[in-house]
């Protein structure tokens, strides 16, 4: 046997493998996903975009085991999520997965530090404390340790929840419109922060979004449409995503000059 063939998928944190999705029964059946095979590799940075519908939730659920797919595989740091029941599933999500949500899913009761930590406590781990200030400084907070979510801004919440996806060292972290929430410039910071996780601790970092400003932050773009991947740019510059966009549908009666303004605006 010859041990040194290459895995083409040895870099693959996320695999999909010919994943289908559908929703309701024979009489109402919706296709959210319809054949969809991508991998993801570690330290990468990954947007997923397209128009309302297209099914980008639906592949953010079922690639984070939140969902599972109607047929077709999803393999998760090399873990074939198929066989694994609810408990099992639910484990591999507090190891191995950060989650980073629009409305940032903090505890109001809890300080910042308690927040942070808790998915290790979760876990059954016990913080330890250079670790919690090491995140904390990262994301600017090293100040607000005793703070609670309501006593600060809509970004330093979300940075509250990215140290709380980070101190997990995670595998990946899947965002969902994470900046959806944010002005501009507070949404421009979170982005460089999750850029610096990426090229500072080669984390993988899969996000939804619609913005195609925050999609220009990540290293490829991925494209769906009718729940299929329909292409991907690499690199890519907002008004290139914008056009792509608008390509798809994704924004009605917009136009790619009305998106350019609104960029300059940005
Ligand atoms: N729980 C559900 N039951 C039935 N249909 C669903 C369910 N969730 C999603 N769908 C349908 O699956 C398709 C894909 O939905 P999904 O939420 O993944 O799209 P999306 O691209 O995230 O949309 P949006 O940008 O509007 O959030 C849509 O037609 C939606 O109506």
């Amino acid at each position: 046997m010859n041990n040194r063939t290459p895995d083409p998928h040895a870099q693959e944190v996320v695999r999909l493998e010919s994943v289908r999705k559908v929703y309701g029964g024979t009489m109402n059946a919706v296709t959210a996903l319809d054949d969809v095979s991508i991998g993801l590799n570690r330290g990468t940075f990954t947007a997923v975009m397209g128009p309302s519908g297209s099914g980008k939730s639906t592949f953010l659920h079922c690639a984070a085991g939140l969902d599972r797919p109607t047929s077709g595989s999803i393999l998760l740091d090399g873990v074939d999520l198929a066989p694994l029941g609810e408990r099992e599933l639910t484990k591999l999500r507090r190891e191995r997965i950060g989650f980073i949500f629009q409305a940032f899913n903090l505890l109001p009761a809890l300080s910042v530090v308690d927040n942070v930590t808790l998915p290790l406590r979760l876990a059954g781990q016990r913080p330890k404390l250079a670790a919690v200030d090491d995140v904390l400084e990262r994301v600017g907070l090293g100040d607000r340790r005793n703070s609670r979510p309501g006593e600060l801004s809509g970004g330093q919440q979300q940075r509250v929840a990215i140290a709380r996806a980070l101190i997990t060292r995670p595998a990946v972290i899947f965002g969902d419109e994470p900046t959806g929430a944010l002005d501009t410039y507070t949404a421009s910071e979170v982005l460089t922060l999750l850029r610096e996780a990426v090229e500072q601790s080669d984390q993988t970092i899969v996000m939804v979004t619609h913005d195609p400003v925050a999609a220009a932050h990540a290293d490829r773009v991925v494209f769906l449409a009718d729940g299929r991947i329909v292409g991907s740019l690499d690199r890519p510059t907002a008004d290139q995503v914008a056009a792509r966009l608008t390509h798809l549908g994704a924004w009605g009666s917009r136009t790619v000059a009305q998106q350019a303004g609104h960029e300059v605006l940005r």
